[in-house]
């Protein structure tokens, strides 16, 4: 019989007492529950002198934000603790550290990342940390390379692409992302204004292709362990530190997808920012933005390129010239894949602060437009991009 029962404060209290690894575990006194996501509680737990030592995550049996109509599998907690676990091995620095995980009470204990801030909030701020993007490129770099048929054995990728097949999260993704903005769904939610523009968007062909291409790769590309859920959110930045959380999205997929989803969330704050800054401060930040998705993507492709060249175990895909060619195809997916972040965004269920907490609304209305029309254009010059020089004059044009 499963022993799953939701946690209280208290239980959560206990909990990190025995599993937090702390020597001075007693002092560990409370609880508060900090989830500000759409799936889970997070519980912060606090000494006697009100400092938060441990983090507790557990799943509920259900999307948070919808409710118990929408039941959700208990799995995604070994699967995001697993994820997290591998993506540490391989990249430490920039990864949050799992200290305990149980599959039954679908739980984890984690570090406690309280010296850091969401990324999403400090950009939204227009507060720049100035090695975060590289950072970032280095942690996509690293996991998705050691995960990937350059550097795994065989037999080793195909355990891993079981041990790790998440059904029901990529369900989520599959119909958020590629399915629900393009039809008429009720879980969408975008203002009436934008009526006619969504109604253009269904009726691209060029652009319906693009996105059954980016589906169905989503589908079938088990190329490298992502993250699977790698937005502005899912991100902690300090000075001079970044780590990931929140990884139970994580399965085998297209490498393209998670270097997208990280673009996405730059060019959605690249969108809000005339709506959240003084006229000046927006246009910097801006350019900040662009800078960004230079740095991301030229430090992906040049370590990822680094560590094939070094570390590729595969004789065949080793071949001079290979990696090359398959980085301009992970470079196309990353543009369509950003450009599917952007509308789900704007037209779908799931919404982000930077644009939701513009408080002008004409000005609100006209930064989902763009966000809207950017990620319509960039899904459609995807496969037509070459240069990251290209990618940054395309979104210039857009305006
Ligand atoms: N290790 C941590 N240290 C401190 N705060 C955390 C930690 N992990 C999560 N949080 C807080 O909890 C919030 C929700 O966590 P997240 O993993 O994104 O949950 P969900 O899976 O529901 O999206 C984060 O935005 C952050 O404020
Ligand atoms: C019904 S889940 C919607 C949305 O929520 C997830 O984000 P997070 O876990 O950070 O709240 C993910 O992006 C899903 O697409």
């Amino acid at each position: 019989m499963s022993q799953y029962r939701t946690f209280t404060a208290a239980e959560a209290v206990e909990y990190a007492q025995r599993f937090g690894g702390l020597s001075d575990a007693s002092s560990l006194v409370k609880a508060e529950e900090v989830g500000d996501g759409n799936l889970n509680l997070v519980f912060k737990i606090f000494d006697r002198d009100g400092i938060s030592r441990v983090v507790v995550k557990q799943a509920l049996p259900y999307v948070r934000c919808v409710g118990e109509t929408w039941p959700l599998t208990l799995d995604r907690a070994r699967l995001e603790a697993e994820t997290l676990v591998e993506h540490y091995r391989l990249c430490p620095q920039h990864t949050v550290k799992v200290l305990h995980y149980d599959a039954e009470l679908a739980v984890m204990v984690m570090e406690d990342l309280s010296s850091h801030r969401i990324w999403r909030g400090e950009l939204a701020q227009g507060r720049d940390y100035p090695q975060a993007t590289r950072q970032l490129g280095e942690y996509l770099a690293q996991t998705l390379f050691h995960t990937s048929d350059f550097y795994l054995h065989p037999h080793e990728k195909k355990a891993r692409v079981i041990r790790f097949t998440n059904p029901e999260m990529c369900e989520i993704t599959e119909d958020l992302f590629f399915t629900d903005p393009y039809e008429n769904h009720p879980r969408n939610d975008y203002p009436a204004q934008l009526e006619a523009d969504v109604a253009e968007l269904r009726r691209d062909e060029r652009l319906r292709n693009e996105v059954a291409g980016l589906k169905h790769r989503f589908f079938s590309h088990a190329e490298a362990h992502l993250h699977g859920d790698i937005h502005s959110g899912s991100v902690f930045v300090a000075e001079g530190s970044l780590k990931a959380i929140d990884a139970e999205f994580g399965y085998f997929g297209p490498v393209g997808f998670d270097v997208g989803t990280a673009l996405g969330n730059l060019l959605l704050n690249y969108c809000a920012l005339p709506g959240l800054l003084a006229t000046r401060e927006a246009a910097d930040g801006r350019e900040q933005r662009l800078q960004d998705v230079r740095t991301l993507w030229l430090t992906f492709a040049e370590r990822f390129q680094a560590l094939a060249a070094e570390k590729s175990r595969d004789r065949t895909l080793a071949w001079s010239g290979y990696v090359d060619a398959y980085l301009k195809k992970v470079f196309a997916d990353s543009i369509g894949y950003c450009g599917s972040e952007l509308i789900r965004r704007t037209v779908g269920m799931s919404h982000v602060a930077d644009l939701e907490t513009i408080k002008d609304e004409a000005m609100r209305i006209d930064c989902i437009r763009h966000a809207l029309s950017l990620g319509k254009t960039l899904i459609v010059a995807a496969p037509h991009i070459d240069t990251v020089d290209t990618l940054i004059a395309r979104i210039r044009q857009n305006g």
